[in-house]
């Protein structure tokens, strides 16, 4: 409030001095007027010692929203809430839904900063706009918004090299850690997004927590290896291959990596490409900070049957030149992505642009894939995700039961160990069926689930064993029986 009694006063004396200084300047000779000129400057800058920046909200001749101006924005945004008196509310969704408005500052409204024991102002401001215009646009208005920075001029050098910088770091920091994340899916050429809120962690996935580490810390390592992958000369990029069977979690930890990372996922579904070269544009449109995924990568396209036609051709001694023709076909009726194009997408040159980079395939099969496609260097990690563990279900039964130890444990135990059940199905048997269902129901329903799974594993095998043994005998049957025959013929 001070702070701005004394702006006002300090503006209008200035503004009192400088008519009386234009009039002078009128009557006096020029000789005279440099002289001035030069005493008024050092006047001015004694009276008023501070060096003040504007920065407009649109720039340019095109009116571009000033990316300085939306920096600040955020910057003081965070800032202002605790130091300003008038704050603007907007209700802009943000991550955390515990803060669902971002307050700024008003118009009109100033905050003082410290920036290394300096001072520093800033100052939210308007002009508006003397005509009166109509739009449709309801948020289209003439007024021209700025902020105002002010600060002694002493301190020119650490203001516009160190403290703006500061700001400008500081606002990307914000925007990333409010950034909403967006889960991409593509038609044939064009990616579209919705907003990924899903709550998967890591701390809610159920692994082993050894394994579990691993992966975080690989992500961890990639994600500050921005100049170790410079050095060795290398695209920054990962790529993770997940398998395992249906419902181990293998979407889930998409998820996770996507939370953990503050990264982007762009689901990519291959059959909705025609060829080769929309899979290069699509790639291209991805941006940096993002996870690229194949799910099932065995079922996408059929790369190995296009692999084992050529290999085929190469035993059949048809050479290099046929295989060479055999992929150009296959590029001329364009309706099919090959492995190569798909290499090419995994370690091609554009995959160099921008960086920060993860790929991720998944897969139940995975000896159904193509060695080139998963070779490390291609897929530098590869994670298998299996049935429930002991320790998985210790995660499971803290996310749906909130307990961490309970006497049916033991039990529980000793069964997961003789059967193989998926997360997916120990998660669907733990989870209440009613508000009011008591924990140790929900652990009765595993165990007896767990029960019934042994009991129609020990089943199976058995009828698979009896099927063996009388395929057996009755091959040994056939057997004796052309021995026979073979004693009749000789
Ligand atoms: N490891 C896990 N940790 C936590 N939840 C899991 C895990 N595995 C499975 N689930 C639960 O089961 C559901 C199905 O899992 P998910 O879709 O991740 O399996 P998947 O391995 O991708 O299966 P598919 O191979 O069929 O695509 C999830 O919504 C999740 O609730
Ligand atoms: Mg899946």
């Amino acid at each position: 409030m001070l702070s701005n009694m004394y702006w006002t006063q300090a503006g209008s004396v200035m503004a009192t001095i400088m008519f009386i200084y234009t009039m002078f300047m009128r009557l006096v000779p020029s000789t005279l007027q440099t002289r001035i000129g030069r005493y008024s400057k050092k006047f001015s800058s004694f009276v008023y010692p501070y060096i003040r920046i504007t920065f407009h909200e649109y720039t340019g001749e095109r009116l571009m929203k000033s990316e300085a101006y939306t920096a600040i924005q955020t910057y003081l945004s965070e800032h202002s809430s605790q130091l300003a008196t008038k704050l603007k509310a907007e209700a802009t969704k943000v991550k955390d839904t515990s803060i669902p408005l971002i307050l700024s500052m008003d118009d009109n409204e100033e905050i003082i900063e410290e920036f290394q024991g300096v001072k520093v102002w800033w100052g939210a401001h308007k002009i508006t706009s003397k005509t009166q215009s109509f739009s449709l646009h309801p948020s289209y208005s003439d007024d021209k918004r700025y902020y105002k920075l002010t600060f002694h001029k002493r301190y020119r050098s650490l203001i516009t090299e160190s403290y703006l910088k500061h700001v400008l770091e500081e606002a990307k920091a914000i925007e990333m850690k409010n950034r909403q994340l967006k889960l991409y899916t593509n038609t044939k050429t064009k990616w579209s997004h919705v907003i990924l809120e899903h709550p998967a962690t890591f701390e809610t996935l159920a692994m082993r927590s050894k394994e579990k580490e691993d992966i975080i810390n690989d992500l961890v390592k990639f994600k500050s290896g921005k100049s170790y992958y410079a050095k060795i000369g290398k695209a920054w990029k990962r790529g993770y291959l997940l398998y395992g069977p249906p419902g181990t979690g293998k979407s889930t930890m998409i998820v996770a990596m996507a939370n953990f990372m503050n990264y982007d996922v762009y689901d990519l579904e291959l059959t909705a490409v025609k060829n080769n070269s929309d899979l290069r544009k699509l790639l291209i449109n991805t941006s940096s900070k993002s996870i690229i995924v194949i799910e099932d990568i065995d079922c996408s396209l059929d790369l190995t049957g296009q692999r084992k036609k050529k290999i085929e051709k190469v035993e059949r001694g048809e050479g290099e030149g046929s295989m060479k023709r055999d992929d150009e076909d296959d590029e001329d009726r364009g309706s099919k992505v090959t492995l190569s194009g798909l290499l090419n997408v995994v370690d091609g040159i554009w995959s160099a642009c921008g960086g920060e980079r993860i790929m991720v395939f998944t897969t139940n099969f995975v000896e159904k894939i193509d060695p080139a496609l998963i070779r490390r260097g291609r897929m530098d990690k590869h994670i298998e995700l299996s049935y429930c563990c002991y320790e998985a279900f210790k995660v499971l039964a803290k996310n749906y039961l909130d307990i961490e130890s309970h006497h049916l444990f033991p039990k529980i135990e000793k069964l997961l160990e003789e059967t193989k059940m998926t997360p997916a199905d120990v998660a669907e048997n733990l989870m209440p069926k009613s508000v009011d269902e008591e924990v140790e129901t929900c652990l009765h329903s595993l165990i007896q689930a767990l029960e019934k799974f042994k009991k129609d594993a020990e089943k199976k095998k058995a009828g698979t064993e009896r099927k063996q043994s009388n395929m057996q005998e009755s091959k040994g049957i056939e057997k004796h029986g052309e021995g026979v025959e073979a004693n009749v013929i000789h």
